[in-house]
């Protein structure tokens, strides 16, 4: 009902000389039209992968979503073809990724780098597009924009960059934005002007947006609905204020703990003791397990769904299921 994207039983598998990595082990997730969905989860949690696998980037034959389905606006993206799939990139669902000097052509020059998606998916003529660049530099707030959009990537800062990057993925009116870490690289107060715009961009335009993020101040600010990620799996989901409140699994209570606030001296941060685990040496268990306070026998021996644990939480831990405390 009204959801726009649509994952189902994802899995993502890499096959490495040490063995398979299940980098997206059984995920499901949606997002609405006009709402900010946010994955969070250290890193290696499979975010990115998450990410990647919606987009049709990932690499075979070492790369591969081995199971599951991914729905777009009632398509089922992994049944596209190469071509087709490409249509719906860059012009239906656009991405923003982390690093934007990766993502843009060195040898390039900005405006060119904006025309080429209008050109390709809006068949805008040259000149047009050009005149579209240049307006799109100045709606995300760069002056100077006839200056900018003859400049080279190397001729700006990361924060313009990823203004442009931005740029890139607003100009052909995508329905749904990924953002993996948007402003990771950046300092705080860039960070919050692009957040700022992300999210006005999201409300003038009604686009849906899946924001990757290991930072939960970003997850407070921005999101509607909130998927904890661990290992592969969804430990957690819920309504931002739901879950903030009242988080169920341990772990998003240790992400929580861990979180910086704003105005308060903190002598020393927590962080989750431990470490993920190696996702090539998982058993069945609850892969948090070494790492929580309140594991039980069975979180070592037997794998928790993910189930409702109120509201629209839904919470994968054995301190809420029945058959836990039986073995207990
Ligand atoms: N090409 C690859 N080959 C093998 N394993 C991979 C490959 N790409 C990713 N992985 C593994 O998949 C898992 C999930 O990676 P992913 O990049 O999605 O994590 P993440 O949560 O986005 O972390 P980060 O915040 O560091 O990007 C990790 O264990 C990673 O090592």
């Amino acid at each position: 009902m009204n959801n726009l994207l649509e994952i189902e039983h994802l899995q993502t598998h890499f096959k490495t000389e040490e063995g398979t990595v299940r980098a997206v082990d059984d995920i499901s997730l949606n997002v609405r039209k006009g709402e900010i969905v946010c994955i969070v989860g250290e890193s290696g949690s499979g975010k990115s992968i998450t990410a990647m696998s919606v987009m049709g980037l990932i690499e075979g034959p070492a790369g591969r979503v081995a199971g599951g389905s991914i729905r777009f606006d009632g398509e089922d993206l992994l049944k596209l073809s190469r071509n087709e799939l490409r249509t719906i990139r860059g012009n239906e669902i656009a991405m923003i990724f982390q690093e934007p000097m990766t993502s843009l052509n060195p040898v390039l020059k900005i405006g060119e780098q904006i025309m080429e998606p209008l050109m390709e998916h809006q068949k805008l003529s040259k000149k047009a597009a050009r005149k579209r660049a240049i307006e799109l530099i100045g709606e995300v707030g760069i002056p100077r924009a006839e200056q900018i959009a003859d400049s080279y990537p190397h001729e700006l800062s990361g924060g313009m960059l990823q203004r442009i990057m931005i740029a890139i993925a607003i100009s052909c009116g995508p329905k749904l934005l990924i953002a993996d870490e948007p402003t990771t690289a950046l300092d705080v107060t860039i960070q919050a002007q692009i957040l700022d715009m992300l999210r006005k961009f999201k409300e003038e335009s009604d686009t849906s947006i899946l924001l990757i993020t290991h930072d939960l101040g970003v997850v407070a600010e921005m999101a509607d609905y909130v998927v904890v990620m661990y290992a592969g799996k969804v430990v957690e989901e819920g309504e931002v204020v739901e879950l903030f409140e009242n988080p169920k699994h341990p772990y998003t209570q240790g992400l929580l703990k861990s979180k910086p606030i704003i105005n308060q001296r903190q002598d020393e941060l927590y962080s989750i003791p431990g470490q993920v685990p190696n996702p090539l040496e998982l058993v069945p268990s609850c892969y948090f397990h070494d790492r929580c306070a309140h594991c039980m026998d069975i979180c070592r021996t037997k794998q928790p769904a993910l189930k409702q644990v109120g509201g629209q939480q839904k919470a994968a831990c054995w301190l809420y299921e029945e058959e836990a405390i039986a073995h207990v």
